[in-house]
């Protein structure tokens, strides 16, 4: 379980979030929605400790995350894809992936110079790992491929296949089909679903397409101006009148 309490974040003059808090069970999808400018990039900031809030807990599994450093995430079996995808463009698909599974391997510095044998069956298991999350993500026929040759839409795969090699339970998602036409969307809302069912996995999702939240998420978070003004179904965020003001008066 993911706990998030009275998150209050302020840059300068700006308040950007003020006093948030929601919890995500294990095993279900929460979606964070709001305007622009609502604060869901600085609230996944602070879940991924890329920034640490002024005021407030984040706990995950009884632990608290904000005492963790950013590199010491992983360890937690927590990754995260990026908004405008984290890939090394000059490396291959495979290697962008072994990326990922490192962050998680098991061995010390120590032991990995000295190329001790459990390193080597740590480094064989990572390598299996990447070679089946290749396949199960349609990656193949590209593995060998440098990232740079690659659409768009493969590359959105890639980063995902690279933060399950993280081996994560709980994986956070910056707007994972922004850029992505709209045919394109659908086919990763179906493979998105697909692997939370293979890898048992609490997804968090930061997204403007509204299709796609409402069609993975269990439960629906609404920010404006840094404060939750909706938690619930995302029949029920939908239909909220602060829900639908919020992004009306965005629009206006
Ligand atoms: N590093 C920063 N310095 C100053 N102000 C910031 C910084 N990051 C965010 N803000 C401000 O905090 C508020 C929340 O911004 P944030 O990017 O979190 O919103 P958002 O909901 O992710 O918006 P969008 O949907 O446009 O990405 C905005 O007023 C923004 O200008």
């Amino acid at each position: 379980m993911l706990t998030v309490d009275g998150i209050t974040m302020r840059f300068g003059g700006i308040t950007a979030l003020d006093g948030v808090g929601f919890a995500v069970e294990q095993g279900t999808a929460v979606g964070l929605i709001g305007p622009n400018g609502a604060g869901k990039t600085t609230l996944f900031n602070c879940l991924t400790r890329r920034c640490t809030p002024d005021e407030g807990t984040v706990r995950y599994e009884g632990e608290d995350l904000l005492s963790v450093p950013p590199h010491a995430v992983a360890g937690y079996g927590i990754a995260r894809t990026f908004q405008n995808l984290g890939l090394f463009q000059h490396l291959t698909v495979r290697e962008n992936v072994m990326v990922g599974a490192h962050h998680r391997g098991r061995t010390g510095y120590l032991a990995a110079a000295l190329r001790l044998p459990r390193v080597r069956r740590e480094e064989a298991r990572l390598h299996s790992l990447a070679q089946e999350l290749l396949r199960r993500l349609d990656l193949a026929d590209v593995a060998d491929h440098p990232a740079s040759d690659l659409p768009f839409g493969t590359l959105k795969r890639v980063e995902l296949a690279r933060a399950l090699a993280v081996e994560p339970r709980l994986l956070l998602l910056d707007e994972p089909v922004n850029g992505l036409s709209h045919g394109e969307v659908e086919v990763f809302a179906d493979l998105i679903r697909a692997v939370r069912e293979d890898f048992d996995l609490t997804l968090v999702v930061v997204e403007h397409h509204m299709g796609f939240v409402m069609g993975l998420c269990d439960r629906v978070v609404c920010l404006d101006f840094g404060r939750t003004i909706a938690d619930g179904p995302p029949e029920q965020v939908q239909r909220d009148p602060a829900v639908i003001e919020a992004y009306l008066g965005a629009a206006a």
